[in-house]
């Protein structure tokens, strides 16, 4: 419908499409309202409680889940885009840029973009795939893992059949529970013939004093530089950020810490093979629209995912790939 209105714009006068524009979000709001309201709320042995409540941000459908713990998270379904999570209200754990663009089309900076089914350059699609462009559909919330979690899902149609002829479904699980947020992709091949891709989140984890933050569990790793594509061997060290710095770890997305401080965050994944470590340094965060100067001190980002080496899935497969941060 969004499309549609779009397409329509330039022959409609202003006030209509703002208020069919606005008639649309609200109507999307009532059915995000709908489906919180009849996923209800979960509180299963051993894990939380969890309730789900749509709100508006910029234009865009939002929902906003609260664990028993007073565990906070936002999702856009711009994207599936996950933008906030305070394990305690007040301790804001991701960075979300104060010039992001929750326009359609646009991606959103900050936050859990949903990288799928093209990680960066790395094919002739638009950058980073399209899964974070698009409006996702809220299913409601599941508990299939035994953890009740916010569904969002995704399935093809004649717009992504256009860019990528694959049949799909991408769901994204979105679960609170004490100390810790669990994010996981699943694809499964809803189609006749087999089909490959790359996939990511692309966490910017929140930090406070960037001279004095380190990511650990990578000292031993290998990786290729994204700038100039050039291998480089083991470091020996943490990663630390004082220019850009543009990484792939391959084979190694596990058990990994991010130290600020005496603050530590831990980052595990399940699924995802490799790791993206990310930060655009001074000079590019100045130069980038959504960010802007000095932007950068505020952000790495440490993203699991299946980069190096495409999934493949025959028709009726899925596959799944998570990460988990801990604070
Ligand atoms: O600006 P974006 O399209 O969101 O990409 C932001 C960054 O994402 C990844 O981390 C890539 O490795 C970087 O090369 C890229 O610059």
């Amino acid at each position: 419908m969004w499309n549609t209105l779009r397409r329509l714009t330039p022959a409609l006068p202003a006030f209509f499409v703002c208020d069919a524009w606005d008639r649309s979000i609200r109507a999307c709001c009532e059915r995000a309202r709908r489906a919180a309201m009849m996923s209800g709320r979960f509180c299963l042995d051993g894990s939380m409680d969890l309730s789900c409540t749509p709100f508006q941000r910029d234009g865009s459908v939002c929902l906003r889940l609260n664990a028993a713990d007073g565990a906070i998270a936002e999702i856009s379904l711009h994207g599936a885009h996950v933008l906030s999570w305070q394990p305690a209200p007040g301790r804001e754990r991701l960075y979300l840029s104060p010039r992001a663009s929750f326009a359609e089309g646009a991606a959103i900076r900050g936050g859990i973009p949903v990288i799928f089914p093209q990680f960066g350059g790395r094919g002739s699609m638009v950058k980073h795939g399209f899964a974070r462009l698009l409006a996702w559909r809220y299913v409601g919330i599941e508990s299939d893992t035994g953890t009740p979690a916010a569904v969002l899902e995704l399935v093809d149609s004649e717009d992504t059949r256009r860019l990528w002829p694959a049949h799909f479904r991408a769901r994204l699980y979105v679960a609170l529970t004490p100390a810790a947020l669990t994010v996981r992709l699943a694809i499964r091949n809803q189609g006749e013939a087999p089909f490959s891709f790359t996939a990511a989140l692309h966490t910017y984890l929140r930090v406070d004093d960037l001279d004095a933050t380190t990511v650990q569990g990578l000292e031993a790793a290998g990786f290729e530089d994204s700038r100039d594509g050039q291998t480089s061997a083991a470091e020996g060290e943490p990663v630390r950020f004082q220019s850009e710095v543009d990484r792939l770890y391959p084979d190694c997305a596990d058990a990994l810490l991010l130290a600020q401080g005496d603050e530590v965050m831990r980052i595990s994944a399940e699924g995802f093979r490799d790791t993206v470590v990310w930060n655009p340094g001074a000079e590019l965060a100045a130069r980038m629209a959504d960010l802007g100067a000095g932007e950068h001190r505020h952000f790495v980002c440490v993203e699991s995912g299946t980069v190096a080496v495409p999934v493949t899935l025959a028709p009726g497969e899925e596959w799944s790939g998570a990460q988990r941060l801990q604070s």
